[in-house]
């Protein structure tokens, strides 16, 4: 977190080789800081979301890489590599539509294959892991920079879920194109969508926006057209899970927003960092995650909907190209029609080691 003392959203624990790590489940209520100290114990914080949003899941599949390596007995390389990409493997399970979590496991998978012992493959393992912390760091902070200049000089913003400081390691996407744009003295109110059924809006963005002075206020997700047709929105600014070559992934919602968006020629922004492309798949690739039915039938121990009732509870949408008005990222504001910058990009994936 970007404020005096306070801890990273997900950091490495030298002295203890572990993960630290802000549960966000327990927000507004509690901030608190928990440890992972097995592979298993991170997995379920995944799964559980006490540790979500695209690009702390990509520094978690990093640092989760350099624990099981620490945590490893086994002397043999081949046998310990083999034994870490199965860590791997289950980290990637856990999530399938963020594709950040998968680049950040085989980020560091792909460092320790150059290591030619044990201990080395260890501790090029923990560097790595922390160098893509740091990195995030820079990236947000670079992408606010270039996203700012999207605002007016008094505005307000609406965005959905929590593209924040808690979704990556401090600073945020869109919450840091909203951060960077006050910074440099604007006018920013912003509009938080409540993101039902897990709400992260109202439980996180909120959290985080109000605690910083800015503000902000919560509407259900339903009244945001409604907002926009009665002119109180000037544009629409949010995260992404993962752009592929066609659309842009993120939490359900975004698409209607962005639908309105378009009918109200209200511009629609998407600030994500140049790892969550995904370039090679089209939207109809991407295995999009449907979560448990008692998020939506129930709301803690009450009761919302029969027990007998079908429930279709898909975390994300694909928001189609042609309704983003650009992308900020930390090389810069992508702009329609994509395909330059986008094979610019996918070219410089490729070559990557
Ligand atoms: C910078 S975070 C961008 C996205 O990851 C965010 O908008 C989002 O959809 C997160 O979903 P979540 O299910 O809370 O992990």
């Amino acid at each position: 977190m970007p404020k005096g003392e306070e801890p990273y959203t997900v950091a490495w624990d030298a002295e203890n080789e572990c993960i630290l790590y802000i549960d966000q489940t327990l927000l507004p209520g509690r901030y608190e800081q928990m440890r992972c100290v097995t592979v298993d114990d991170l997995a379920r914080a995944i799964r559980r979301l006490e540790i979500r949003g695209a690009p702390a899941l990509g520094i978690a599949g990093a640092m989760g890489v350099a624990l099981a390596a620490v945590r490893s007995r086994e002397a043999d390389l081949q046998r310990f590599l083999d034994e870490i990409s199965r860590a791997g493997d289950l980290l990637r399970g856990t999530r399938p539509t963020a594709v950040n979590l998968a680049w950040g496991i085989d980020r560091v998978l792909q460092k320790m294959a150059l290591a030619a012992s044990v201990a080395e493959a260890k501790s090029m393992a923990v560097a790595e892991a922390n160098i893509v912390a740091e990195e995030d760091e820079l990236t947000c902070r670079r992408l606010g920079g270039f996203g700012e200049e999207l605002f007016p000089e008094r505005c307000t913003v609406l965005t959905h879920c929590n593209a924040g400081a808690l979704a990556c390691r401090c600073w945020g996407t869109a919450l840091g194109t909203i951060r960077s744009a006050i910074a440099a003295g604007k006018d920013v109110r912003v509009i938080a969508c409540e993101t039902r059924p897990l709400n992260q809006g109202s439980r996180l963005t909120c959290w985080e926006l109000a605690r910083d002075g800015v503000d902000v206020t919560l509407i259900p997700d339903s009244s945001a057209a409604y907002l926009m047709r009665k002119g109180m929105i000037d544009l629409v600014v949010v995260g992404a899970d993962r752009i592929t070559k066609d659309a842009v992934f993120n939490k359900i919602g975004t698409y209607m927003h962005a639908v309105a968006a378009h009918h109200h020629q209200i511009p629609f922004h998407v600030a994500a960092p140049v790892s969550t492309f995904d370039l090679s798949h089209r939207e109809t690739d991407v295995t999009v995650e449907e979560r448990d039915r008692s998020e939506l039938a129930y709301c803690g121990d009450v009761q919302l909907a029969p027990d007998d009732v079908k429930v279709l509870n898909y975390a994300f949408d694909a928001t189609p190209l042609d309704l983003v008005d650009g992308i900020v990222t930390e090389i810069g504001v992508l702009r329609p029609p994509y395909t330059e910058s986008f094979r610019l990009i996918g070219r410089d994936q490729e070559n990557r080691p």
